[in-house]
């Protein structure tokens, strides 16, 4: 593979470009709808995993749940009392108690009656079973007794038959049921060790620059990473199985080796996507022969991002992978998160069947804005809110902005600039301000975190408002 000729977006402007000039990026819209076909394409390719039961709770059936047995198993005892054969009064045979989990007993006659606990298995000519409290045993000699019914018995009265709630290969739930605790005993139950669940999408973050302390304070032009920290637990909350974080520093091979190297569906990179002299993920895409699906973005911060399908690498030939590039800047990192990560892995870990009305691919031209059905809810719409106050626009390019919630408003954020986190670490969301800005009473799209939020309540307290 080789990079995309001509490249979707030219991501830097000519030295002489008057600023603010409309450039080639991907629009914030369609990237994200490029983030979804990246997604969709791959999770084509990844076949169910089997995890114990106890590992499933929450997660959805990829697979129809097929009875493995007939349930109940065998003639089933519902009552604690006799098995007993033909119209009583009946003989009893001493010493013969059939229990729960034991192998079957002797066959009973004609005229025969035998204990029998709840549960066990009934023995072959049962015709009914007679609770004990609607019994009465008579002892006719030391060793015999005959049994009398005090009430009708009607024929097969608390026996549960064999199958009588599924039969052997019976569909009990379809696929995309969710695992609750109900599923897990009815899985047990119908003979399952492990439910087929769909993998987690599995993420490598690398994050690059020289210039990132892991502890203590900034000092000498050196800075905390904050994305390390941030990136990892936020992965986790969209669903993503985090294999690592890796500090990489500015280092080319190092990086090279990462990408080429990672067993990950996703691996995502943090710093470097500019054209910096340390800056190079560019430079290594094109090594590793990778294809640029978005190459910049018109969005505000993060115009830098990109998204970019790799090689199969070490994991399994065939493996889909794909890379999403977040530029350092910490709020433009969150908006690259939001923008290509978020939707390729709620599209990857998508438990809905795939639909094959179109065949599959992550790099169709972005003139072919046709959705396929796969697409076509995708990304779900977001909650739409009326903005309270004013938001200045980009003249071309959609901004991101910090919100809370308050009063059926939302309220934009102070400390929204693409090197701060102060206002996305208050906020609820992050408003959708389209190019031009919005007038206040404007409804914009909010896009949510993964996390609960306070509505406002709490976030309000400390926060700054424009
Ligand atoms: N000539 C150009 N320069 C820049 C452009 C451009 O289009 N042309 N875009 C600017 C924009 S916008 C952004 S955003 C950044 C993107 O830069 P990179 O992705 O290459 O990121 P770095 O240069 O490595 O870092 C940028 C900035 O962020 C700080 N950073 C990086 N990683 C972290 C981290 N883990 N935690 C905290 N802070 C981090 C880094 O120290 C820099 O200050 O490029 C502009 N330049
Ligand atoms: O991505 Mo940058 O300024 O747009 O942070």
């Amino acid at each position: 593979m080789s990079l995309k000729e001509p490249l979707p977006v030219a991501p830097h402007p000519a030295p002489d470009a008057p600023a603010e000039q409309p450039h080639r990026a991907t629009a914030w819209a369609e990237a994200r709808a490029a983030a979804v076909r990246a997604g969709t394409f791959a999770r084509a390719g990844r076949a169910p995993l089997g995890v114990p039961l106890a590992r499933a709770l929450g997660q959805v059936l990829a697979e129809p749940l097929v009875a493995l047995t007939d349930l109940p198993p065998f003639d089933t005892s519902a009552m604690d009392g006799w098995a007993v054969a033909g119209p009583g009064p009946w003989t009893v045979r001493e010493g013969l108690d059939i229990l729960a989990g034991q192998a079957p007993g002797a066959p009973t006659a004609d005229g025969e009656a035998v204990r029998i606990a709840t549960g066990a298995r009934v023995p072959e000519g049962t015709t009914a079973v007679l609770r004990t409290e609607h019994s009465r045993t008579d002892r006719t000699a030391p060793g015999d007794a005959v049994l009398r019914a005090l009430r009708e018995v009607v024929a097969g009265q608390d026996i549960r038959p064999r199958g009588q709630e599924c039969r052997s290969g019976d569909e009990l739930l379809p696929a995309g049921t969710r695992v609750t605790p109900a599923v897990l005993g009815l899985a047990a139950a119908a003979g399952y060790d492990e439910l087929p669940v769909p993998p987690r999408p599995r993420v490598e973050i690398l994050v690059l620059g020289d210039e990132l302390l892991t502890s203590g304070l900034p000092h000498e032009g050196l800075i905390r990473d904050a994305l390390g920290p941030m990136l990892g637990p936020w992965l986790t909350a969209l669903g993503a199985d985090v294999l690592a974080t890796r500090r990489i520093g500015d280092d080319a091979e190092v990086l090279y080796a990462a990408v080429a190297g990672s067993a990950a569906d996703l691996v995502l990179t943090t710093g470097g996507t500019a054209a910096g002299p340390v800056d190079h993920v560019h430079g290594v895409l094109h090594r590793a022969g990778a294809t640029l699906l978005v190459d910049g973005v018109k969005v505000r911060p993060g115009h830098p991002m990109l998204l970019a399908r790799l090689g199969a690498g070490p994991a399994r030939p065939g493996h889909v992978r794909h890379l999403v590039g977040l530029p350092g800047n910490p709020l433009a990192a969150v908006s690259g998160l939001l923008t290509l990560a978020a939707p390729l892995l709620k599209a990857l870990s998508d438990d809905r069947p795939l639909s094959d009305d179109r065949p599959l691919s992550d790099d169709r031209p972005l003139s072919d804005d046709r959705p396929t059905s796969d697409e076509r809810n995708e990304p779900s719409a977001p909650p739409r809110m009326p903005v309270r106050d004013e938001v200045q626009g980009h003249p071309y390019d959609t901004r991101l902005v910090p919100v809370v919630r308050r009063g059926g408003w939302a309220v934009p954020l102070r400390y929204h600039g693409p090197a701060m986190l102060r206002g996305i670490a208050a906020a609820d969301g992050l408003a959708v301000v389209p190019p031009g800005g919005a007038r206040p009473g404007q409804e914009l799209d909010i896009l949510d975190l993964p996390w609960p939020t306070a509505d406002g309540a709490a976030s309000v307290q400390g926060a700054c408002f424009t």
